[in-house]
């Protein structure tokens, strides 16, 4: 692991966690701000949505605790091939937990969306995603690879993240930022996703796993590895990496927990 292990913050419930997962996207937020006038952040599908929404809709307790949607650029981590309003769509979830319940009149974040026109084809899908990011992110950030200011994660119970699922092939990716998945053992099967090497560039990266649901396989991550996504991300990142979970995720769990100041 480069330097230190990732954080592992770990709250008694989600009521607790999402103050601390907003302070966390702020500082983030502002560094973002202060980098380049920007808050450039990519957010997955799944179970995160909602905890991310409790987070970031609850009013701000002072100026310092402003959520500036209108500086925020919005990507996807990763997104299934499907309309935007399919019940499958990461966006579509985005959407109907977050998006839809800014009030309205206050600002607004910039969201990018997949192409739809593109959705019978992975592999032009993901290369116009990519397009997309090098518009926004080359001229900025090294053409290398784009820097995002956070990425906000989940883990399936397999110990996926993105769409980068155990042992498949596209964790040695090492040209794409944007790769196709024809063969997703999570249904829907034909996705795009965010590759391993953009995902270990981001500046700060956050894990969020809630329930008991997800204990087995943070013990796998985070005291075995196993070669498992999630794992190869806190190897490759390390202290820019924090893991926000419920105590009910990490019961039995043996790794050391910070606290969260
Ligand atoms: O398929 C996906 O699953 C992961 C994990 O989802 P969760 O419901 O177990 O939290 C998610 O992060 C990813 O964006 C999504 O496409």
């Amino acid at each position: 692991m480069p330097g230190k292990q990732p954080n592992l913050f770990a709250f008694e419930s989600v009521d607790a966690l999402a103050p601390a997962l907003r302070a966390y996207v702020i500082e983030c937020q502002n560094a973002g701000l202060t980098r380049h006038g920007a808050f450039k952040v990519g957010i997955s599908g799944g179970s995160l949505p909602q905890t991310l929404a409790q987070a970031l809709l609850a009013p701000a307790q002072s100026d310092d605790d402003r959520v500036q949607f209108d500086k925020w650029e919005i990507f996807f981590c990763d997104e299934r091939a499907v309309p935007l309003d399919h019940e499958d769509s990461n966006y579509g979830l985005l959407k109907k937990d977050l998006l839809d319940r800014i009030p309205a009149g206050a600002p607004q974040p910039t969201v990018h969306p997949i192409d739809t026109q593109y959705l019978d084809d992975a592999q032009e899908l993901a290369d116009q995603y990519e397009q997309l990011l090098v518009r926004s992110f080359a001229s900025r950030d090294s053409v290398k690879l784009p820097i995002f200011d956070l990425l906000l994660l989940g883990t399936g119970p397999d110990g996926h993240t993105c769409s980068l699922f155990p042992g498949h092939p596209l964790l040695r990716e090492t040209d794409a930022w944007v790769a196709p998945i024809e063969d997703s053992p999570k249904p829907p099967p034909r996705r795009i996703t965010l590759t391993l090497p953009v995902v270990t560039h981001a500046v700060r990266l956050a894990f969020v796993a809630t329930g008991a649901a997800k204990r087995d396989v943070l013990k796998r991550i985070l005291e075995v590895g196993d070669g498992l996504p999630c794992a190869l991300v806190n190897e490759a990142t390390g202290d820019r990496c924090s893991w926000f979970t419920d105590n009910a995720a990490v019961e039995g769990v043996s790794f050391p927990r910070r606290s969260f100041l």
